[in-house]
């Protein structure tokens, strides 16, 4: 029988992006949304890394709804402000939670930042969280520098400000934000495909499903893949650093980045 797997985002757009990159990773899965089973109050993210965040909510998700639980917890790092908005990105602007004003403030506050300062990252950190309570966490990321206006009408949140370093340049030498890059395109390079991903093995282990070829990672590169004996008992920080973020075009990761796209290094500047 088909295994049922929650995924607890109140964001539909994120929820659209996670559906579609598990359903690429043809794991035997009933993906479910929050709309799906009995509502719940939103958890606070009151935690002050992605970590903590996305642990809070997979733990919420699974039990009010007693199934593997995944979520995510993202966000845009911008050098220029020391690592912010970060965990606070979707409320950078106020509890309304409105990407456009987040967006705009981002842009506000580094309007005097020259072109060659304006980088930033990208962070997602997938949260599992077991009916048995084992806990598990994996992290991608996407690095890059915010343009000074919005480009593009796809993805969501900063993607209309946000270029992402591995891509190659148009014939006129032009770089896209995540906004003007297909579904496809963003899902191979983002750091919720690098995240989910990695996560999607462990899950796949987890319930005892073939893991898909693509997907396979040498045994024993996943934590507790080749425990005996009792339950591990390490606090999901450290199982973290046990996982190899996976999913990488460059490590020869489940979905190779689109053609043209170059594995590593950084781009130049648009024009
Ligand atoms: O342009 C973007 N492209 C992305 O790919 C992306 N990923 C994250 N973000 C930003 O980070 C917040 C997440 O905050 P977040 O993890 O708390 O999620 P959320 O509050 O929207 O939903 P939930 O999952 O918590 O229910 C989002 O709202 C966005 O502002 C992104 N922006
Ligand atoms: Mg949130």
């Amino acid at each position: 029988m088909t295994q049922r797997v929650l995924l607890a985002t109140g964001n539909t757009k994120k929820l659209t992006e996670l559906r579609r990159i598990i359903a690429d990773n043809d794991l035997d899965l009933e993906v479910v949304g929050l709309r799906d089973i009995d509502p719940y109050p939103d958890p606070v993210e009151s935690e002050w890394t992605f970590e903590g965040n996305a642990l809070i909510k997979a733990r919420e998700g699974m039990i009010h709804s007693g199934l593997p639980s995944l979520a995510d917890d993202s966000g845009l790092c911008v050098d220029a402000l020391g690592g912010m908005p970060g965990v606070r990105s979707s409320r950078w602007n106020g509890p309304e939670q409105e990407d456009i004003a987040n967006l705009e403030l981002v842009l506000r506050q580094i309007e005097d930042v020259p072109r060659g300062r304006r980088q930033a990252q990208f962070v997602a950190v997938m949260a599992l969280v077991m009916p048995d309570g084992r806990e598990f966490t994996t992290r991608g990321e996407m690095t890059g520098h915010l343009t000074n206006r919005s480009k593009g009408s796809r993805g969501f949140g900063y993607d209309p400000i946000f270029v992402p370093d591995e891509q190659v340049p148009d014939a006129d030498g032009r770089l896209r934000t995540s906004a003007e890059m297909t579904a496809d395109e963003k899902d191979a390079i983002s750091h919720r495909g690098r995240a989910v991903r990695a996560i999607l093995p462990i899950l796949a282990r987890e319930l005892g499903l073939p893991v898909p070829e693509g997907l396979r990672v040498e045994p024993g590169a996943l934590p507790g893949a080749d425990r005996e004996g009792p339950e591990p008992t390490l606090p999901a920080s450290e199982w973290t650093a046990q996982i190899p973020v996976i999913g990488r075009p460059e490590q020869g990761g489940a979905k190779p980045a689109p053609p043209g796209v170059p594995s590593s290094g950084v781009t130049p500047l648009e024009p």
